[in-house]
């Protein structure tokens, strides 16, 4: 492994910039002081903060960094274009914001394929490159360290190879330190950048960057391929989050550099910590984390395929490209109708059982599980009601009480209040209770009868709170009607468990959901069964 040294090759995160031009991503100034703290516990070398000649935001963002953010690893960069066609650099007002911004670093964003020059700039080749000169020379006189990225490189030196090495000749001569080549539009597959980098490498002798969109699916592999061609210096953002199909996703690169490259980047023990970090900034970014997101999605060592656990059984890196606690994650065993034996018994090594000596008891719950998937169920999304499955099969059942009956009634009441009312009728340790109890639907009342009919023997249920209610209605199976598949959340403040429950009838099926969340619950609080419950 070659040793972290921030200067040698620069992890550069925009997300603050790039990430917030994703569809649908808008951050206060709030959020993005927290998203900065994240990125610099993480460790990253560089946190573009935004464009602070270009709104109040921006500006505002930069104005209060200077006290409230105060930086351990990473060093803040404020990102701007060159100065206007036929300006002063001095006296461009975006360039002035730059200069003003109170960073150290500053990123310039110049046109490098003619095409955006003539059409996009409407100037000419010669003015655009006065453009990237005058306005690095000036930065870089007033002490700034300055990075410029190429926009539409790639595209560029396709077409006019000797206008793009000119750019990139251009503001490495007058003061830029890195010269950072944009896939702009995202469309580059990994062969061509690699060639690229390595012929604009061999040209200018410049240091190089790479900055890669995702359009074609290819921006960490067209980032990887770069460094290995020689760049020094990746740019990318907290979880691909970018402008169209996103940025490259900085924290795959990362894992990517520190475990299949051999090259440290972040701060000693820091890389354990990308998970955290990554539903950290999806939290404030109000993105839901996507689970097959690589390194740190929750599926990304997710094992659900029988064969696949079997031999998992024997050695995890059978079947993972890497240990799941070197980016912070864990492995997990998915139990449907896909698993076999030996998924059964790594979920229950998961949950402290040791199953190796179940061989039959593990036939018997596959056959359950399989038939029951067939009929409607999925456990993958209900692992108490799994946990309970297996528990009852190996240890026995475990029953708190017998039920008697159940109903509910649904009532508009004058006025147009519609009210649920229902009753459950059970026997626990001896004692009947009949309990009544409303609620805002069918469900909240069954759950609250319920409970309310087991508190005389189990008090500790009071702790128990329906925190999510899901219903799914699956298409009729051989000539049946349709099946009603409702999975419910239940937490207790410290944790949360899901349990599923299938019928005909989505009241039914809520109500086995219901039964073995409390069920689960008073096992989990180490509850006294009742012996003759049924
Ligand atoms: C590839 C990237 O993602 S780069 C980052 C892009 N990010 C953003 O655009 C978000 C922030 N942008 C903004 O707030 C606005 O676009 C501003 C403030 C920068 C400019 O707004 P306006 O002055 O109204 O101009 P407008 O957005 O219509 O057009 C951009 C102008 O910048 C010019 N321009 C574009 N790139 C550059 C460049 N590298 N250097 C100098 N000027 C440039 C364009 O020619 C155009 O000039 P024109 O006004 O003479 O037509
Ligand atoms: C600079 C930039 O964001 C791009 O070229 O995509």
């Amino acid at each position: 492994m070659r040793p972290y040294d921030p200067d040698s090759l620069h992890i550069y995160d925009t997300t603050l910039r790039d990430g917030t031009q994703q569809e649908g991503l808008s951050l206060s100034v709030g959020d993005k002081l927290t998203v900065a703290r994240h990125l610099d516990d993480l460790g990253v070398g560089f946190i573009e903060g935004g464009w602070p000649g270009s709104n109040p935001k921006d500006a505002e963002f930069f104005d209060r960094a200077r006290s409230e953010l105060s930086l351990h690893t990473a060093q803040l960069a404020a990102f701007g274009a060159t100065r206007r066609a036929g300006r002063v650099a001095a006296d461009d007002p975006q360039v002035a914001a730059l200069r003003e911004a109170g960073t150290s670093v500053v990123c310039l964003v110049a046109k490098s394929d003619l095409r955006h020059v003539e059409r996009a700039l409407r100037t000419d080749a010669a003015e655009n490159l006065a453009m990237i000169r005058d306005t690095v020379a000036h930065l870089h006189a007033e002490g700034k360290r300055v990075f410029l990225d190429a926009e539409h490189f790639f595209d560029g030196y396709l077409a006019h190879p000797d206008y793009a090495l000119a750019v990139v000749r251009t503001a490495a001569e007058a003061g830029a330190e890195v010269v950072v080549l944009c896939d702009t539009n995202g469309g580059m597959l990994p062969g061509r950048i690699g060639t690229v980098v390595s012929d604009v490498l061999a040209a200018t002798g410049a240091r190089l960057g790479i900055h890669c969109h995702d359009d074609a699916d290819c921006a960490v592999a067209n980032s990887l391929i770069a460094v290995e061609a020689g760049v020094t210096h990746v740019q990318g953002t907290a979880n691909g989050y970018g402008e169209r199909c996103g940025n490259a996703n900085l924290f795959s690169i990362i894992a990517g550099l520190e475990t299949k490259l051999g090259q440290a980047v972040l701060p000693p023990g820091r890389l354990g910590e990308l998970v955290r970090v990554a539903h950290a900034i999806d939290e404030v970014t109000n993105s839901v984390p996507d689970p097959h997101r690589p390194y740190v999605g929750t599926s990304a060592f997710a094992h659900k395929a029988g064969l696949h656990a079997s031999a998992v059984k024997i050695d995890p890196d059978m079947y993972q490209h890497i240990d799941p606690a070197v980016v912070g994650n864990d492995m997990r065993m998915l139990v449907s109708e896909l698993a076999g034996r030996a998924t059964l018994e790594l979920k229950g090594r998961e949950i402290g059982l040791d199953l190796s000596d179940e061989r039959d008891a593990l036939g018997r719950i596959l056959e359950i599980i399989k038939s029951r998937e067939a009929a409607g169920f999925a456990y993958e999304g209900a692992e108490a009601s799994f946990e309970l499955l297996l528990r009852d099969e190996v240890s026995g059942r475990q029953r708190f009480y017998t039920l008697e009956s159940w109903r509910v009634i649904v009532e508009q009441r004058p006025g147009g209040e519609v009210v649920s009312e229902a009753t459950v009728k059970l026997t626990s340790h001896g004692s009947r209770h009949v309990a009544t109890a409303e609620g805002n639907g069918p469900v909240n009342a069954l759950d609250r009868a319920l409970r309310l009919a087991l508190e005389k023997s189990y008090p500790g249920l009071a702790d128990l709170e329906l925190v999510d209610y899901k219903v799914r209605i699956l298409d009729g199976r051989q000539g049946t009607g349709a099946v009603t598949r409702v999975l419910v959340g239940t937490g207790d403040g410290r944790s949360r468990w899901d349990t599923i429950g299938v019928d005909e009838n989505i009241i039914a099926a809520s109500w086995s959901a219901l039964e073995d969340a409390v069920t689960f619950g008073l096992r989990r609080q180490g509850e006294r069964p009742d012996p003759a419950a049924h």
